[in-house]
């Protein structure tokens, strides 16, 4: 879309002609500011301050007002290049002008932007002078950005960039509006990551890196870029001489005092630092999630939701459909089984079933004794679990032989238990098993859905729900498949860690999912039929 109407008219009008523009769209809008929208404006100092003002509400308004679309702004109408971006990453299928001209305006900006288009020749009017009636606006001054108005050869910028969301292309941008050569991008990897939320669901570095320089690049082909991953927080802003700018969000902009601490003793030129305010989310819907747009809540809102595409599984009937629910100790699986029953799933607890697989007098039962010794049995002649759990808990290797007896019990008891429940009608059967990657019982399962909790968390639900010390859950925990080994097997991750309701809606997110999918499958067998 080309913004063509006079830059102070651009944001009164934005909400309509983001919703009108979006109509046309599936996946990527551009948005570019044709030159002559800057006609009339006062020294370019003032234009700065405007066009950050345009950048930040385009992109804290399009989530709302373009929702689900990738808006890209490309910087070059911003920073005086009137035909730079006309190779844009994605191709472009049609042109959109935020009003309709007349006469040779028409035919110059036909001219103009048919370099934007590859096959298609469509070309869209939103609106019939949109603004006439519109106020212009103020362009803001901002006191406490001193430096707003100055172009740098060498900016920095740092982050997570994970979800790349309003708030990243924010920070990326108002950084590239003044840069005129490099721009430094340091991508947060390692410790940096160690107290995030939902630290597991972030993407690996290199895809972060590799997202930014495409985003980058595709907005602003300009400028050379410098992204790297960064496993302290100054990055190479301790070291590199190259730099002359930095710009922080609200929330880190005390990092510029130790940047420039570290580069006073290093002997190195001090940064001017540029501060953007945070956005309002928008699509915030749940308290848990926060005020400002965050890959956090976008994290968050990815759970319930496929993550990893669904391959069938030829080994198993397609019918009843087979979800493996797995998760660490407390992590809270059960209780999310329990949600999925309330839904009308079908549930094998492999849990109890384990206590079935060694009652008194089974198989399992006598060669338990025979390797764990008489002491694991209790008064009522039952296995002690507790007692058992003791020595196997401590040692890996005792575990590995329990697991050994027990699994192929227990698996023949769960398969019987499918077969039941499909035979009660059920369509969906969760299986819970805790260890069900460990016994590489995907297998037997359609999808692998997992449930995630923060390891501090998991320890305190232990010590309080078990009567265990504090390092016995240590123990427990570490034990165990790590969260992130257990997330890179899992279809759909659900995580325990707020509210019931916030729990609720990601396991009725996952059910409607589940439901459509197993629907449009069964449409799909027999259309070929
Ligand atoms: C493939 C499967 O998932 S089958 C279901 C899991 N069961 C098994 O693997 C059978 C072997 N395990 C057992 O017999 C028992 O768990 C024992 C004897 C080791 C311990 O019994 P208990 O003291 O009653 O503890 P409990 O059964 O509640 O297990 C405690 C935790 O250990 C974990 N755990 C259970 N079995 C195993 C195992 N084989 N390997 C590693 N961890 C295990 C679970 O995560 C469980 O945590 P959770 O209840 O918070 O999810």
């Amino acid at each position: 879309m080309i913004l063509t109407q006079p830059v102070r008219k651009i944001v009164p009008s934005l909400p309509k002609v983001l919703k009108a523009a979006s109509q046309h769209v599936t996946k990527t809008l551009y948005i570019h500011l044709d030159p002559l929208a800057k006609s009339r404006l006062p020294e370019m100092k003032q234009c700065l301050a405007l066009y950050s003002h345009i950048i930040t509400n385009i992109y804290s308004s399009s989530p709302s007002q373009c929702q689900g679309l990738d808006v890209r702004i490309l910087m070059a109408g911003f920073k005086g290049y009137s035909e730079v971006p006309c190779k844009t990453h994605f191709r472009v299928d049609l042109v959109m002008f935020d009003q309709a001209r007349s006469g040779h305006e028409l035919v110059d900006l036909e001219k103009r932007y048919n370099f934007f288009l590859t096959d298609s020749r469509s070309q869209v009017f939103l609106f019939d002078q949109t603004c006439q009636n519109d106020e212009e606006v103020q362009i803001p001054q901002d006191p406490t950005n001193e430096k707003a108005n100055q172009i740098y050869s060498s900016v920095v910028i740092g982050g997570t960039f994970d979800c790349i969301h309003g708030g990243h292309k924010i920070l990326l941008s108002e950084a590239l509006l003044r840069c005129r050569d490099r721009l430094t991008c340091g991508v947060a990897d390692g410790p940096l990551l160690k107290n995030k939320t939902l630290a597991e669901l972030i993407e690996p570095c290199d895809k972060r890196i590799s997202n930014v320089r495409e985003l980058a690049v595709d907005i602003d082909p300009t400028v050379s870029y410098n992204i790297v991953q960064i496993t302290d927080p100054m990055g190479p802003t301790r070291w590199d001489p190259n730099m002359d700018m930095i710009v922080v969000s609200e929330e880190t902009k005390r990092g510029i005092i130790s940047i420039n601490e570290a580069r006073r003793e290093a002997g190195l030129k001090l940064l001017d630092g540029y501060v953007i305010g945070l956005v309002n989310d928008q699509l915030r819907e749940y308290e848990e999630e926060e005020m400002k747009v965050s890959a956090s809540s976008q994290r968050m809102r990815l759970l319930g939701t496929v993550l990893k595409p669904i391959i069938p599984n030829p080994n198993i009937a397609s019918h009843p459909h087979i979800i493996g629910l797995t998760g660490g100790s407390a992590s809270g699986k059960s209780s999310v089984a329990k949600r999925f029953a309330k839904l009308g799933a079908g549930v094998v607890d492999c849990d109890i079933l384990g206590h079935k697989a060694y009652k008194k007098d089974t198989n399992c039962y006598i060669k338990l004794i025979e390797t764990f010794g008489s002491d694991i049995v209790d008064i009522d002649g039952e296995i002690n679990r507790k007692v058992l759990g003791t020595k196997v808990f401590a040692e890996r290797e005792a575990l590995q032989t329990l697991n050994n007896i027990v699994w192929p019990e227990i698996g023949l008891l769960a398969k019987k238990c499918i077969n039941d429940l499909a035979a009660e009608g059920f369509r969906v059967i969760i299986l819970d098993a805790a260890v069900l990657l460990d016994a590489e019982w995907e297998e037997f399962c359609h999808q692998v859905w997992v449930c995630i909790i923060k390891r501090q968390e998991a320890i305190q639900r232990i010590v309080e729900r078990d009567g265990k010390s504090q390092e016995e859950a240590e123990r427990r925990i570490d034990s165990q498949m790590s969260n992130a080994d257990r997330v890179a097997r899992a279809n759909v991750v659900f995580c325990t860690q707020w509210s019931g309701d916030y729990t609720q809606q990601q396991v009725e997110k996952a059910w409607a999912t589940l439901n459509n999918y197993i629907d449009n499958a069964a449409n799909g067998y027999k259309a070929q039929l």
